[in-house]
């Protein structure tokens, strides 16, 4: 089985922030992610990392695409000094925190002039933080209308034109069904890009086990790869109680 890590910006989110750290480590996670954890002193964060032994899978850039506004700059003609700020402050919390990625949101745009903005952004990133690991993850258009990344193959054409060895590909099932309708042929078409990967069921990001994705077959398929990074949970339980939703781990 892959090793899972647990999102506790959606899981656990029954409980206080704080009080998320223990109950990932109780239902047996060793990892967690924490999408934007810019409400809170990093060191708050870091103490609660350490008390229940956990390791920091990923974070995401700044700004937190939950207030309304763009949700990232890197494909925002016009937003690069906005999109240089923001990755020196996620790199600040990365110090603190030592996260093993840092995902990159693009923001709303389209076009031409918005991809080269994306690979001008990314390359200037992985070229300021060499030793930091940056992903890109493609969001339905559904969940996210208006997002520049929409599509896998979009994310791998950038990638190329990115090249840098610090930006990969961020890959979610929940997105892969919803864009594409088959997770697993999106995973068997661009594994050797995948840095990080995320698991839910479409439509509803539920847990894993409520649409079609064989994940059994999917976690095997992950296992045979020799990928060797963590598989999160990203998803919003079904279950009033998050311990509930966790069937598909065992
Ligand atoms: O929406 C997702 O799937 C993500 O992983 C983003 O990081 C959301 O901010
Ligand atoms: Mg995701």
């Amino acid at each position: 089985m892959p090793r899972f890590a647990a999102n506790i910006s959606l899981l656990f989110a029954e409980l206080p922030y704080l009080d998320r750290f223990r109950a990932a480590a109780d239902a047996g996670f060793k990892a967690v992610e924490i999408l934007f954890p810019y409400d809170i002193a990093a060191k708050e964060t870091r103490r609660a990392l350490m008390a229940n032994g956990l390791d920091l899978v990923l974070i995401n850039a700044p700004p937190p695409n939950y207030t309304g506004g763009q949700p990232g700059y890197a494909a925002v003609p016009g937003g690069e000094g906005r999109f240089q700020s923001d990755i020196r402050r996620v790199l600040r919390y990365a110090e603190a925190l030592k996260p093993g990625l840092i995902h990159v949101m693009a923001g709303y745009a389209s076009g031409a002039d918005a991809q080269d903005c994306i690979v001008r952004n990314l390359q200037w990133a992985a070229d300021f933080a060499p030793h930091q690991q940056f992903t890109l993850e493609p969001l339905n258009p559904v969940s996210q209308p208006g997002y520049f990344l929409n599509d896998y193959d979009l994310a791998a054409a950038c990638l190329d034109r990115i090249d840098r060895p610090n930006v990969g590909l961020q890959f979610d099932s929940f997105h892969a069904r919803m864009i594409h309708g088959d997770a697993q042929a999106v995973w068997d078409r661009l594994r050797d890009r995948i840095v990080h990967i995320q698991i839910g069921s479409a439509p509803d990001r539920s847990e894993p086990g409520r649409d079609e994705t064989d994940f059994p077959a999917l976690f095997a398929a992950i296992d045979d790869s020799g990928y060797d990074g963590w598989v999160s949970a990203e998803y919003t339980p079904s279950t009033r109680r998050t311990e509930a939703s966790l069937h598909w781990m065992r």
